[in-house]
């Protein structure tokens, strides 16, 4: 019971963050633009995972609010790369939160082979006792990114946080081929979008 008061408002920051930014899909619908967000998730850190990571780091339990970032989360996922750069510049002009640290696993990948860009921010949410300011972790990844990300997290629980060797060097290699597909998508959609714009130009001239 203590824990459900204590991470209310976490779920509270969780759902409107949800809401918030999956409205930016139909703010591109409207006009006609390629929406930088394909899908939007979110989740209240587990109370087992929190008791285990607050052991793990020696964080005391009283601390939580101020030293465990990722106690409410969120997940943005983009179909490019260059999708990630767009959804962090609209989450910096957001006026309703505060940028507080901002960590580039993409330029550099964790030691595992993770990429993601990771923002953490500081969001007020109006309780029955007034305003608090929760942080929330936001996650942005391309979907190749989450692909492995998430088959990667699912086999660390699988093996307790220990992967056998072989399995980490699969893994890697599994990782940079997913950066290699981003890459080729990329690509793809570079060559679409100078065509487009040739034939556009093409018929502009012929009017
Ligand atoms: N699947 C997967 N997820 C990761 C990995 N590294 C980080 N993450 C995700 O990113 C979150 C924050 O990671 P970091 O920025 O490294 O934060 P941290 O508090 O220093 O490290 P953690 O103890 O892993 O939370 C984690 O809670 C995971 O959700 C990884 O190697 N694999
Ligand atoms: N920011 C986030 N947004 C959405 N889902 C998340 C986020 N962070 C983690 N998750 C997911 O929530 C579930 C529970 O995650 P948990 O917090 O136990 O994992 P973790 O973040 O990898 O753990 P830890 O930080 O303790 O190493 C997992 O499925 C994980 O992928």
């Amino acid at each position: 019971m203590e824990w459900e008061i204590f991470l209310a408002p976490y779920r509270q920051a969780v759902d409107e963050l949800k809401v918030k930014l999956r409205g930016y899909r139909d703010l591109y619908e409207v006009t006609s633009e390629n929406s930088p967000i394909e899908f939007v998730t979110g989740r209240v850190k587990p109370i087992p995972s929190i008791i285990e990571k607050a052991r793990r780091k020696g964080m005391p339990l009283t601390q939580l609010n101020t030293q465990m970032q990722d106690l409410a989360g969120i997940r943005v996922m983009c179909q490019f790369v260059d999708d990630i750069r767009r959804v962090v510049e609209l989450i910096r002009s957001r006026t309703d939160l505060m940028v507080v640290e901002e960590r580039d696993y993409i330029s550099e990948k964790k030691k595992s082979g993770y990429r993601s860009y990771h923002v953490v921010v500081q969001y007020p949410v109006q309780t029955v006792s007034g305003e608090k300011k929760i942080l929330v972790e936001i996650q942005v990844r391309t979907l190749a990114m989450n692909f492995w990300a998430t088959i990667e997290h699912s086999l660390n629980y699988k093996y307790n946080g220990k992967i056998p060797s072989d399995v980490k060097t699969r893994l890697l290699r599994a990782a940079e081929a997913a950066f290699r597909l981003d890459e080729e998508m990329s690509q793809i959609r570079d060559e679409i979008r100078v065509a487009q714009l040739r034939f556009l130009q093409k018929n502009a001239d012929e009017e």
